[in-house]
C-alpha cells in the first residue's frame, strides 16, 4: 500500500483543474504502457467540477478516449437519468462530449433498470456490478475479480466517508465483498451501490480531491492514524500511489 502524498492548491477551482490535467496525463501514460486505460469516477461537487475541467482542457485529445474504460466508485440508486445519479452528472459534465466506446462505459444499475441488469434491488445491482468488474479484470489485469484500475477518483465527506462507505456502517465492515448495497445512507439519497474499500484498494492510483474547511478535520484524522472503520478515508490507498489534491482550507489541519 502506498503512503499519502499531499498537494495543496490555493482554491477549489485550481485543485479541480490540476486533477483534470493530471488525469489526462495519467490516462495517456497508461495507454502508452498498456493500450487500454481505466478510470473510476466519483460523484460529489469537486468530482464533477474536475470532469468539467477535463472537458475544457486544451489537452483533452491527448487521450484516445475510445480506449478508456470508465467505471464508478459509487452510485445513487435512483431511476436512470435522474439528476442525482453520478453517471448522469458525469455524462453531462464530460462523457457526452467524448468519443468513448459505449461498450467500455460501465455505470452501476439504475433503480428502474430491468431485473437482469440489477434494477429494483440494490443487492442485485451490486452483484451485477461485481460481475462487470470481474470480466473487466480479465481485460485490464488485476488480482482476482477486481481490475487494477489506473486511477480511482474519490471525494470525501466531513465525517470521512469515501465512495458510499460511511463510518461504522455495514459497508465498511464488508471487507470480503467487492461491491455492496448501501441502505439508510446518511448523505441523501439513502439507497446506493458502492465499491468497498478493499475493492478500491486494487487501483494503482487513488486520488482524493477535496476542498473546503468542512473536510479539514476528516483529512487530519485520516492522516493521524484513525481506523478505516471510524474514518473510511484512512483505508483508501492505491497499490502504487495515493494522492490528495486539496485546497488550502481542506489542508488547514494537516
Ligand atoms: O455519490 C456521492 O455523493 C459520492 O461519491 C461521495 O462519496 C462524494 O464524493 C463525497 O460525499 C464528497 O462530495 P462533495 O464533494 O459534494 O462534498
Amino acid at each position: 500500500m502506498s503512503t499519502v502524498e499531499v498537494v495543496v492548491h490555493a482554491d477549489e477551482d485550481t485543485a479541480a483543474r490540476d486533477a483534470a490535467e493530471r488525469l489526462l496525463t495519467a490516462l495517456a501514460a497508461a495507454q502508452a504502457a498498456r493500450g487500454l486505460a481505466s478510470v473510476v469516477l466519483t460523484g460529489g461537487g469537486i468530482g464533477i467540477a474536475m470532469l468539467r475541467e477535463v472537458a475544457a482542457s486544451a489537452r483533452r485529445d491527448a487521450v484516445d478516449w475510445s480506449a478508456v474504460e470508465v467505471f464508478w466508485g459509487d452510485e445513487r440508486f435512483v431511476p436512470a437519468g435522474d439528476a442525482e445519479r453520478n453517471d448522469a452528472q458525469a455524462r453531462e459534465a464530460l462523457l457526452d462530449a467524448l468519443p468513448l466506446d459505449p461498450a467500455r462505459v460501465h455505470p452501476m444499475a439504475a433503480s428502474d433498470a430491468p431485473e437482469d441488469a440489477g434494477g429494483g434491488d440494490p443487492d442485485l445491482a451490486a452483484d451485477v456490478y461485481a460481475k462487470t468488474l470481474s470480466s473487466a479484470a480479465v481485460r485490464l489485469g488485476g488480482e482476482g475479480a477486481i481490475p487494477a484500475f489506473d486511477v480511482l477518483l474519490a471525494g470525501c465527506g466531513p465525517e470521512g466517508h469515501v465512495l458510499s462507505v460511511f463510518p461504522d456502517s455495514p459497508a465498511v465492515h464488508a471487507a470480503a465483498a467487492g461491491v455492496v448495497a448501501v441502505r439508510d445512507c446518511p448523505k441523501p439519497p439513502p439507497t446506493r451501490v458502492s465499491l468497498t474499500l478493499s475493492a478500491a484498494r486494487h487501483a494503482r492510483e487513488i486520488w482524493l480531491v477535496a476542498a473546503g474547511s468542512g473536510k479539514a478535520e476528516a483529512l487530519a484524522r485520516a492522516q493521524g492514524g484513525a481506523s478505516e472503520v471510524d474514518v473510511p478515508l484512512a483505508g483508501l490507498r492505491g497499490t502504487e500511489r495515493t494522492l490528495w489534491l486539496l485546497d488550502q482550507e481542506a489542508a488547514a489541519q494537516l
